[in-house]
């Protein structure tokens, strides 16, 4: 964290002017460029005043369909609605700045030649110039930085510019505000508090708001719901411990967690696998299964006596320090794969001990194996 990150606080919550929040929705979009297509049907509805994430991996799509929701790309079909009223389909199109929307992008895009005032009033051109600076300069209180009204970007540090950024943003009172990446600039200690204060300042002003992101944790710490994007489609849609408890399929349960896999197959109500039965319904008998154990969700027992431990028989291969947890890999008795177990540190179980392993029930997930 820079030392001037460090001494200025934030400006005190409560303070931020309300918007007055807009439900979105995406009705069958797509989208494609140069005949690829990179959105296919997507369809979602955000309601007014909820914070959702839009997470996958780099080239999902996840910036097009905030760009989308912005009217600064065109779809290829599909409609999107702000306030169930259209505003891009075949025939309409509504442009950016009759959107009500606020974007903030992952680069915050200010101009180094404005003075952090102008570059807050920049959004504010509609009103007079006296109420766009109280507006401006109210914008920069709540972030806590009223004192650098007279300073220009480059005199500022990283998570200050980031700070600008959002107060451009949520100075014209934006009914859906769009944040593509916006904390991946920050480092990791202060992204925390970065997030936390950004979060505050969203409840506070009551905007829709979509963020972009790639970041699983920072998806599931700010989201009311998250949109899990794959290949340019919607794998899921959900409040964020119902995707870490119950993800769709495999993939998606990989992308929130470390996992170990074991093969099965369902036999009269059970995936059987090589180290034991696991109850489960919803299969068809004979079909292949994937069950999928989180590291976190493995408890190592210590044998108790004559090398009898509780739980399946294992043994420590080796043990990995990280800080609050240790990572262990252990080799269990009936599978040739490693098994890797996240435990947390100050329980030491040494190289080749022979020791018993249980599974917590919440942390396994049994899938139809795909090809
Ligand atoms: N203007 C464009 N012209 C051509 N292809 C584009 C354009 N914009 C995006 N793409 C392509 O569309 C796909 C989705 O891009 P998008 O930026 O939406 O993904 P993303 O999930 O936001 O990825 P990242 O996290 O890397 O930003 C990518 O394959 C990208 O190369």
């Amino acid at each position: 964290m820079g030392e001037r990150d460090k001494n200025i606080g934030w400006g005190h919550r409560g303070t931020a002017g309300a918007s007055i929040a807009a439900g979105l929705a995406f009705d069958a979009v797509a989208c494609s460029f140069s005949g690829k297509e990179v959105l296919r049907d997507i369809t979602l509805s955000v309601e007014p005043g909820e914070v959702v994430s839009l997470l996958g991996q780099s080239g999902s799509g996840k910036t097009t369909m905030l760009r989308i929701a912005a009217g600064i790309e065109r779809l290829s079909s599909g409609r999107v609605l702000i306030n169930n009223k259209e505003v891009s389909s075949d025939t309409v199109f509504v442009p950016p700045e009759q959107r009500s929307v606020g974007l903030m992008f992952q680069d915050y895009a200010l101009f180094p030649h404005l003075s952090i005032l102008k570059n807050v009033m920049f959004g504010l051109n509609d009103l007079p110039a006296k109420a766009s600076e109280i507006e401006a300069r109210a914008a920069l209180r709540r972030v806590g930085l009223e004192g650098y009204a007279e300073h220009f970007p480059h005199m500022l540090s990283g998570g200050q510019q980031q700070r600008v950024a959002l107060a451009r943003a949520i100075a014209p009172r934006p009914s859906i505000l769009l944040m593509d990446e916006p904390f991946s600039g920050l480092d990791n200690r202060l992204r925390d508090r970065v997030r936390d204060e950004t979060l505050a300042v969203l409840r506070e002003i009551g905007a829709t708001c979509i963020i972009v992101t790639h970041d699983p944790e920072e998806a599931l710490r700010m989201s009311d719901r998250i949109v899990l994007l794959r290949n340019g489609k919607i794998v899921q849609y959900a409040k964020p411990e119902d995707l870490y408890y119950h993800p769709v399929d495999h993939w998606a349960a990989r992308f929130f967690s470390d996992l170990n896999e074991i093969e099965g197959v369902y036999r009269g109500g059970k995936a059987r696998t090589a180290i034991g039965d696991f109850t489960v319904d919803g299969f068809d008998e004979g079909q292949e299964l994937l069950i999928c154990i989180r590291q976190q969700g493995v408890k190592l027992h210590i044998a108790i006596d004559e090398g009898y431990a509780p739980g399946l028989p294992a043994r420590v291969k080796r043990r990995m320090f990280l800080g609050e947890v240790d990572l262990y890999e252990i080799s269990v008795k009936g599978i040739d794969k490693p098994f890797f177990v996240r435990s947390r540190a100050g329980q030491y179980f040494a190289s080749g001990e022979n020791i018993g392993v249980s599974f917590r029930k919440k942390d396994v997930l049994i899938f139809a194996k795909q090809e």
